[in-house]
């Protein structure tokens, strides 16, 4: 198994999307230039590095996604028998296995995805909900104790970028963070991913097709390069450019619903993940990701202040969620039917 000490380095000559790097500790001091910052990033790139160097909810943050990035190798290494007895049920449970293969396919070529997850979700790790059964590696109760602080911490810095985006944007400093409350039940849950080493000259899969993620705020921690945005440089438009995994960082990102919250002011952007570049597709790329979502009850509708744009703030393609006549939208059924359109 490769440590994170010894993973091979990312190669130089690739090309990498020039998103800003802003300091964890500059945001809980509420800097003006790093609030900006965030503001800024969410309308443009959609994506933005975290450094969570000099704060002990960083630090935390840190530890915990480097013990979770281990624990994944005993995870998935198991046979598919063991981890699809704990596969997640398309439209009726978003948490369990996820095994290649199953995600919509946005390739322009079709190629079905290769990476398996773990979606193990917040209401269980914070007895919200009773637990569905994880492999024994995630129940234990060290591992079980970790993703409590681990989802606590990282529901809490989604918090700050969204109370720090209301201020920015001049609505109440509680718009966003009143619709997505750790307490209450929602989709939120730490992904573990993995995807194996590449395959030489192989084409027939990607690490994950392009989307957009659905839920308010996502924490990425990542060791290896794969994942890709699109440029926004006019001589290279739309072009798909690496995300360079950066040590000390997450890689932060808004969902869909944002885009709905805000009326389409601010953005879910799309990304994919494919091999990782040079060396570093010789092993397998393993992920930690944590979803913000709104709970379950939060109305997915724009905030009142952004009602006056009148837009539609459209997510996801072609997305249409179903709304029965007479009935408001809310989170827990629009996440289960993208869950459904995604597979994911
Ligand atoms: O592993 C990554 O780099 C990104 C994963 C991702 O985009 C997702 O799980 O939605
Ligand atoms: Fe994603």
């Amino acid at each position: 198994m490769s440590s994170l000490q010894d993973l091979p380095p990312f190669p130089s000559d690739v090309p990498t999307a020039p998103i800003a790097r802003i300091a964890l500790y500059s945001l809980l001091a509420s800097e003006p230039s790093a609030c900006a910052s965030v503001l800024e990033a969410c309308r443009t790139h959609g994506f933005f590095y975290l450094d969570m160097a000099s704060t002990p909810l960083g630090s935390s943050l840190l530890s915990a996604s480097a013990r979770l990035h281990e624990i994944s190798h005993q995870v998935f290494d198991h046979d598919l028998d063991y981890k699809t007895a704990h596969d997640l049920i398309k439209g009726v449970s978003l948490f369990g296995y996820k095994r290649a293969g199953t995600v919509k396919t946005t390739d322009p070529t079709l190629r079905p995805d290769s990476t398996e997850f773990f979606n193990i979700a917040k209401d269980h790790v914070h007895a919200i909900k009773p637990s569905l059964s994880y492999p024994s590696e995630i129940t234990a109760p060290e591992t079980w104790s970790l993703l409590h602080a681990f989802t606590r911490d990282a529901h809490a810095v989604g918090m700050l970028i969204l109370r720090m985006l209301a201020t920015q944007l001049d609505v109440a400093p509680t718009a966003f963070t009143a619709k997505n409350d750790l307490n209450q039940p929602s989709g939120d849950h730490v992904r573990l991913t993995h995807q194996p080493a590449r395959v030489p000259d192989a084409t027939n899969a990607i690490g994950l097709p392009s989307h957009t993620d659905f839920g308010s705020v996502t924490l990425l921690f990542n060791w290896l390069g794969g994942l890709q945005i699109q440029s926004h440089d006019p001589a290279h438009l739309d072009e798909w450019a690496y995300v360079r995994p950066l040590a000390g960082h997450a890689v932060i990102n808004l969902g869909d619903a944002m885009v709905t919250f805000t009326n389409g002011v601010l953005k879910s952007a799309k990304h994919r993940v494919v091999d990782a570049p040079g060396e570093q597709g010789r092993v397998g790329r393993y992920s930690v990701v944590y979803f913000v979502r709104p709970h379950d009850e939060a109305v997915m509708e724009a905030c009142e202040e952004f009602k006056h744009l009148g837009g539609k703030g459209r997510v996801a393609g072609k997305f249409e969620p179903r709304v029965e006549r007479g009935e408001v939208l809310r989170a827990g059924e629009w996440m289960r039917q993208r869950a459904v359109q995604l597979g994911s």
